[in-house]
């Protein structure tokens, strides 16, 4: 058995890099990017006016002008038109390109129109007011997204703007999530009064959809030559294998038992911890993970969220934050385990990420789950924890 820290470790040492490829940019949203994306141009690209109504010279207006004959119209999208004469003015539309002979944008609000003739009813007019100036964001080839981060809707948005309409990303491994169990029957079937419904496959499936990671599933029964079968497959095929289930003292609990016949090498079995204690990692020589996770649904999902994400995470280059919370009541906990403690989250006045405890009946209890937010790891060592307390959170909202 290794402590949550060696789990961690070991897992952490196998991170890998999966490379990149090319993504149409409207594909990329949750996916890593690994390039800089750079401007074409200018941002903006030209002065851009900001507010509807009509561009002056501020000359003219310094010089005592308030009564500007509109020389021209001009709506965005057409190309700059020059004032005729420099106590002239341009009625123009915000998002047009400012003429190079005016250099002041005033709102339609601040002159009257008479007889095309715009007079300004304001003295509180500055020079080069209302005027979004070229450059003045990003300059052409600046980098507008370092490579690394999550692709955001702000940043889809920018790739769009700088015409990059594919964008290199960070690739994503093959995984397979496993269900084993002949307790389980599938969504639409109706499960006999000792079977049940699997669903630890579909909430590991959806978690990883946040990466647009789309996992494929697999069920397998309770039978040690069906699962030698299906794991040998398997391994040939994917880079990740999450299994939940039969990793226990079950006497059907076979999955350890052929792993290592299918020469996954064991890197460690049982963590001290509550939820998820059964936890198998190994690694095959082809390089394929398994993350053999123990079938209670929290716990699976608890260790989905403590090592499986952190390790994606860690292999697509993302940094990966520690997130902390004050505990928000007293808890006790006797076992010689690091205990995982559902909470739900919230904040105070002083803009502190609160934990109220919200234990649930033990890692069966996965209805827990739904109306939880994360788990607050307690330190092994303590057996009772006192408001006020700080501890790392693991949010899985
Ligand atoms: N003698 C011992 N028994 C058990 C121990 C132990 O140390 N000694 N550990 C317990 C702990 S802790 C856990 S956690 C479980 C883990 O067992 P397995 O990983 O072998 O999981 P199963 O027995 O296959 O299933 C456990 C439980 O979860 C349900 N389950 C499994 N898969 C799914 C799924 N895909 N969807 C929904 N529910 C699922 C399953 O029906 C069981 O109720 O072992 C304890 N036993
Ligand atoms: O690890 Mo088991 O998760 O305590 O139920």
């Amino acid at each position: 058995m290794v402590k949550v820290e060696e789990a961690e470790a070991i897992i952490q040492a196998e991170r890998r890099d999966f490379g990149t490829e090319s993504v149409a940019f409207e594909q990329a949203l949750g996916r890593v990017l690994a390039e800089n994306l750079k401007t074409d141009r200018d941002l903006p690209p030209f002065n851009r006016v900001a507010m509807d109504g009509i561009a002056i010279r501020f000359a003219a207006f310094e010089g005592g002008t308030r009564s500007f004959p509109i020389s021209a119209t001009q709506a965005a999208g057409e190309p700059p038109v020059d004032i005729k004469a420099a106590t002239d003015c341009i009625e123009i539309m915000t998002g047009a390109a400012l003429p190079p002979s005016t250099d002041t944008v005033i709102r339609y609000e601040d002159f009257r129109i008479e007889n095309g003739v715009a007079t300004v009813l304001t003295e509180d007019i500055s020079r080069g007011q209302n005027i979004h100036a070229q450059g003045k964001d990003k300059r052409r080839h600046d980098t507008v997204a370092a490579a690394g981060q999550v692709i955001s809707p702000a940043l889809l948005g920018m790739a769009a703007a700088v015409g990059a309409s594919a964008l290199q990303v960070k690739k994503l491994p093959k995984v397979v999530v496993i269900s084993t169990g002949d307790e389980l029957v599938d969504v639409e079937e109706t499960p006999l009064p000792y079977q049940i419904r699997r669903s630890n496959s579909y909430m590991v499936q959806a978690a990883l959809q946040k990466y647009q990671l789309h996992a494929h599933l697999l069920h397998i029964p309770d039978d040690a030559e069906a699962t030698k079968a299906e794991l040998a497959l398997c391994l040939q095929h994917y880079e990740v294998i999450i299994l939940s289930g039969g990793i226990s003292m079950g006497k059907f609990d076979y999955v350890p038992q052929v792993l290592e016949a299918l020469s996954v090498q064991k890197l460690f079995y049982k963590v001290q911890q509550r939820p998820g204690k059964p936890f198998w990692f190994g690694k095959h020589a082809n390089g394929a993970l398994v993350f053999a996770l123990p079938g209670n649904p929290v716990s699976t999902f608890m260790c989905l969220h403590r090592y499986f994400l952190p390790w994606l995470m860690a292999s697509l280059g993302l940094d990966n934050p520690e997130r902390y919370g004050v505990l928000n009541g007293d808890v006790s906990f006797q076992a010689p385990l690091q205990y995982f403690l559902q909470v739900k989250l919230g904040m105070n006045g002083q803009g502190q990420v609160l934990a109220t405890p919200f234990e649930g009946n033990g890692s069966g209890d996965f209805a827990n789950l739904v109306e939880a937010d994360a788990f607050l790891e307690l330190p092994l060592g303590k057996s009772n924890f006192t408001k006020g307390e700080v501890y790392r959170i693991w949010p899985f909202r």
